[in-house]
C-alpha cells in the first residue's frame, strides 16, 4: 500500500476508461514518479511549468491493486438530497466537507443527481492531481454560461473559455498582470482608492452615535474592492465610496448582487434541464438579467476608452495608459474577448477581495496582541505616516502572514476548487475516469493539523519565513488555485489588500463593536460572513 500512495496519481493519453487490469498494466508503464516530490519549476511569467514525467516499471506490480469508484467511500445519494435541500447544505458546504472526510477520509465520492464528484481533502493528492494537469485543464462544467453567451453572441472570457480558446487568451493576459512588477505599477491608482476608502470610513463613522462605529464593513469594503479593480481594468474611476454612487455603478452592483446573492437561483439556472424551464422559468431569468447588467457596463467602460484612445491618436497624440489600454492597441483579443474577459475578471475580483478584508479585519480586532505586533511592524518600517507601495510589501511580513492565514487558512473565500480530469487517472489508489469532477476542498485541508499546527488558531507570524529554507506554502492551502490555471488577477487582489490592510492599520485601531458577536461562516458561493462584522475604527495618534 506504501508503494501505491507514492504514486498514487497515474496519468496516461487515450486510454479506454475500462478497468481491465492487463489494461492497467500496459498504461501504468506511463505513470510518473512521484510527481508530489518534484520541485516546483516556477517559469519566469510566475507560473508554473510540469514536471517532467518519469516511467516506473515498479508501479506495474501494484496495478492490479487498483481499487474502482464503486468501492469508493462516500454518502449515499439520499443523505446528500436530505443535507443540501433539507437542512442547507448549500450553505454550509464548508463544514460539510470537514464532516464528509472525517467520516469517510481524504478522498471520498457523492453524487447529485446524476452527476458523480470525487472530493479530495488530502495535499499530497490535490499536489499531484494538479501538477499532473495538462495544457488546458478544465474546472467545471459552464454549459449554462455557454449558453448565455450563445444566446447573446457574447463571447467566453477566462473563466467561461475551455481548450484552444481559452489558452490563446491566457497567453495573452498572463503577460500583462501575472507577475508581482506587472501590477506594481498600479500602486497608485490603488492608494488613491485607499484614500476613499478612509475618507469613507471618516464619513460612515461620523454617522454613529459613538463616532466610531463602522457597520456591516463588508459593504464598504465591496465598495473598494469594485473601485480597485475598476481603476486597473477600466483605468477610470466608478465613484463606489462616493455618499452618492453614480446610477450606471449602482445598476452594476444590483446585476452583480443578483448574480450573487441568487446563488442558489443561478445553481439551479445551471442545473435544472432545459425543458424545465416553461414551468420554473425565474432561475433562468436572473442568470440571463444579471449576465445583461454586467456585460452591459464593462461594455460601457470599454467603448468609452476606445473612443478616449481613438480621438488621441487622431489627434497625434502618443497613447499611454494601463491593462486596457494595452488590450484596445494591441488587439491580441477581439473586442469582443475583451468585453468578456473585463466582465468576468471584474465579476471574479469584488466579492474575493471584499470578503477576504472583511475576515482580516474581523480576526484583527478579535487580537488585539496581534493587531499591536503588526502595528509595530509596519510603523518600524514605513516610519510613521508614510504611504506604502507594492515595493513595500516584501519588507512586512506580518501584513503578508494576515493576509496569507485569513485567506490560505482561516477563511478560504473559495472553500474549493474543482477540477474535471481529462485523462483517465489514478489516485489515491483509486481508478478514476476521464471527465469526471473532482472537487479539490481546501477549507478541509487549511484546518487539517496535519498541514498547519494549532489550526483553528490565528497566528500570521506562521507564514514568516525564518530563514530560506523555511518554506511554508504548501498544497494544504492555495487559495488562488495551482498552475496553468491558477488565479490570473492573484496579483491585483493581493495588491489591493496589502495596501488597505497597512495604511488602516497604520491609522486606526481596529476593535470590535459591542454590537457584533461571534460571527460564523456561511458559504453563499464564496465563503462569507453569516452576520453583518460591525467594527470600531479609532483613530491612532501619530
Ligand atoms: C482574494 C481574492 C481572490 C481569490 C481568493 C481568488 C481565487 C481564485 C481561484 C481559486 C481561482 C481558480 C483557480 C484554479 O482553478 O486553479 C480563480 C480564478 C480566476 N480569478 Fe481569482 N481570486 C481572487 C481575486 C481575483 C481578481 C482580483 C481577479 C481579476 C482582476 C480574478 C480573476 C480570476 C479569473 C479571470 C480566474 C479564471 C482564470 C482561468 O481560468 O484562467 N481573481 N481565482
Amino acid at each position: 500500500m506504501a508503494m501505491l500512495n507514492r504514486f498514487s496519481v497515474a496519468c496516461w493519453k487515450n486510454a479506454p476508461s475500462g478497468l481491465l487490469t492487463e489494461q492497467l498494466l500496459l498504461v501504468s508503464r506511463a505513470l510518473h514518479k512521484s510527481a508530489a516530490s518534484e520541485a516546483l519549476e516556477i517559469s519566469a511569467t510566475g507560473e508554473e511549468a510540469m514536471p517532467a514525467r518519469l516511467i516506473e516499471p515498479a508501479v506495474v506490480r501494484e496495478a492490479s491493486k487498483i481499487k474502482s469508484l464503486k468501492e469508493m467511500p462516500g454518502p449515499s445519494t439520499l443523505s446528500n438530497l436530505i443535507e443540501f435541500f433539507w437542512r442547507d447544505g448549500f450553505g454550509r458546504i464548508h463544514e460539510i466537507q470537514e464532516e464528509h472526510t472525517k467520516k469517510y477520509g481524504k478522498i471520498f465520492k457523492s453524487r447529485f443527481g446524476p452527476q458523480l464528484v470525487v472530493s479530495i481533502a488530502d495535499r499530497e493528492l490535490v499536489a499531484e492531481v494538479l501538477r499532473a494537469e495538462g495544457a488546458a485543464p478544465q474546472r467545471a462544467n459552464m454549459e449554462s454560461w455557454h449558453e448565455y453567451r450563445d444566446m447573446r453572441g457574447r463571447s467566453t472570457g477566462l473563466i467561461s473559455a475551455e481548450g484552444e480558446k481559452w489558452l490563446n487568451m491566457r497567453s495573452v493576459l498572463r503577460q500583462l498582470i501575472m507577475r508581482p512588477r506587472d501590477v506594481a505599477v498600479f500602486s497608485d491608482d490603488v492608494n488613491e482608492v485607499v484614500d476613499d476608502l478612509i475618507r469613507r470610513i471618516y464619513s460612515l463613522r461620523a454617522q454613529q452615535s459613538d463616532e466610531l462605529t463602522v457597520f456591516n464593513v463588508n459593504d464598504l469594503f465591496f465598495k473598494y474592492a469594485m473601485e480597485g479593480v475598476a481603476a486597473i481594468l477600466y483605468e477610470c474611476r466608478l465613484g463606489c465610496l462616493e455618499n452618492n454612487v453614480p446610477k450606471e455603478t449602482q445598476d452594476y452592483i444590483s446585476a452583480l448582487h443578483l448574480m450573487f446573492s441568487s446563488f442558489k437561483t443561478t445553481m439551479y439556472a445551471g442545473a435544472i434541464p432545459k425543458w424545465l424551464r416553461p414551468i420554473i422559468p425565474k432561475p433562468w431569468e436572473e442568470f440571463c438579467l444579471s449576465w445583461d447588467g454586467l456585460f452591459r457596463f464593462s461594455m460601457i467602460h470599454v467603448d468609452k476608452r476606445f473612443k478616449e484612445i481613438k480621438a488621441q491618436v487622431e489627434r497625434g497624440e502618443k497613447v499611454k495608459g494601463g491593462l486596457l489600454t494595452h488590450m484596445l492597441t494591441t488587439m491580441e483579443l477581439s473586442v469582443e474577448e475583451i468585453y468578456a474577459n473585463v466582465t468576468e475578471m471584474l465579476l471574479a475580483g469584488v466579492d474575493t477581495t471584499s470578503f477576504t478584508l472583511s475576515w482580516a479585519c474581523y480576526l484583527l480586532a478579535q487580537h488585539p496582541h496581534i493587531q499591536e505586533q503588526i502595528y509595530t511592524e509596519v510603523t518600524q518600517t514605513l516610519g510613521p505616516g508614510t504611504v506604502p507601495t507594492a515595493e513595500d510589501v516584501p519588507c512586512l511580513p506580518l501584513i503578508r502572514g494576515l493576509v496569507k492565514e485569513t485567506l490560505s487558512r482561516l477563511f478560504p473565500v473559495l472553500p474549493g476548487n474543482g477540477r474535471i480530469t481529462q485523462d483517465d487517472l489514478v489516485v489515491g489508489g483509486y481508478f478514476i475516469p476521464k471527465g469526471t469532477q473532482l472537487a479539490l476542498c481546501h477549507y478541509a485541508t487549511s484546518l487539517d493539523e496535519e498541514n498547519f499546527p494549532s489550526p483553528l488558531e490565528f497566528q500570521p507570524d506562521r507564514w514568516v519565513r525564518k530563514d530560506t529554507s523555511d518554506r511554508v506554502d504548501n498544497f494544504g492551502s492555495i487559495p488562488f488555485g495551482y498552475g496553468i490555471r491558477s488565479c490570473i488577477g492573484r496579483r491585483i487582489a493581493e495588491l489591493e489588500m496589502h495596501l488597505a490592510l497597512t495604511r488602516l492599520i497604520q491609522k486606526f485601531y481596529i476593535g470590535m463593536s459591542p454590537l457584533t458577536t461571534d460571527v460564523k461562516a456561511k458559504t453563499h458561493g464564496l465563503l462569507c460572513p453569516a452576520a453583518p462584522i460591525n467594527l470600531q475604527f479609532i483613530e491612532r495618534e501619530n
